[in-house]
């Protein structure tokens, strides 16, 4: 499915032009207030004072919320996924603190971003935690979902590392069509050579990648405690960074220390258990 091609002047102007299409910068997506309240409604003990970063630190989650990976935990909203082939999105709305309030939803509505797929809107949001030194291999998020994927980022700055699928990729994508429809969040086996591109992800900025880039890229952050060698030849969303995030790196000779991270990775799952929305509404 098609689903580039932004219907908004907005998202256009965010486009990073130095990659392929398409990947979508928005700095300030919400505000440090709207941050620090998400933060909160996921459990964590967040130190805010208005017009400063929040300060945070690890909190209670209860742990049944969380799934432990090596290198990160993990939540999945409104639940995850079932059947099979694990892609099947037994329906229930996304709480209002990852939709309405902040109303994501209606600004992601505003963007475009979810204007082209099969139910224009998303429905799925994986909420993933890193402390620094930690990160995630390199992979695609796959075939269960419409080829779209809007990342909030909360809590510290990373650098999304993005890689062109290479000729193994594309044999192995091919054998998996072929098998079945699964979901191809496969990270083990991607250990590979330096990224081709990096962009980075300020606290309360937004990354949209949308296809042909969501199918013809991989994408991994490096489990290091320092971004180092950053700049403009260096990082592909430079000139559409905020200049004191501009600034505070080129101050910190061209690095910037991990924080404990916090994204929120909102997807529209293709297969809806339509006997479980009826009950919960639709979405
Ligand atoms: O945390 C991020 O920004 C990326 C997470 C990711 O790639 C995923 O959840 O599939
Ligand atoms: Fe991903």
């Amino acid at each position: 499915m098609a689903v580039s091609n932004p219907s908004s002047d907005l998202l256009a102007v965010s486009q990073i032009t130095s990659l392929p299409d398409s990947f979508y910068y928005v700095p300030q997506f919400i505000s440090l207030e709207e941050e620090a309240y998400i933060l909160q409604k996921a459990r964590y003990r967040t130190l805010f004072f208005p017009t400063q970063p929040v300060k945070l630190t690890h909190d209670a989650i209860p742990s049944n919320r969380w799934t432990h990976l090596s290198h990160r935990r993990l939540q999945a909203h409104p639940s995850v996924l079932s059947g099979k082939a694990g892609d099947v999105l037994p329906s229930a709305p996304l709480p209002p603190w990852l939709s309405t309030f902040p109303p994501i939803a209606e600004r992601f509505e505003k963007l475009g971003v979810f204007k082209n797929t099969k139910h224009g809107a998303a429905n799925h949001c994986l909420v993933n935690e890193y402390n620094a030194g930690e990160g995630i291999m390199p992979h695609e998020d796959g075939g269960a979902y419409s080829p779209v994927v809007a990342t909030v980022s909360l809590g510290g700055t990373v650098c999304l590392d993005v890689y062109e699928k290479t000729e193994h990729d594309r044999t192995v994508d091919k054998a998996a069509a072929a098998t079945s429809a699964v979901d191809g969040r496969d990270e083990e086996k991607n250990a590979r050579s330096k990224p081709r591109w990096r962009i980075l992800q300020p606290p309360r900025s937004l990354l949209v990648t949308m296809d042909p880039a969501y199918t013809f890229t991989i994408h991994g952050i490096s489990p290091i405690a320092i971004d180092e060698d950053l700049g403009p030849e260096t990082v592909a969303n430079w000139e559409l960074l905020e200049e004191d995030v501009r600034k505070s790196i080129m101050d910190n000779g061209g690095s910037s220390t991990r924080g404990l991270r916090i994204s929120l990775t909102y997807r529209e799952v293709l297969k809806v258990n339509k006997a479980v929305s009826a009950i919960f509404g639709k979405r």
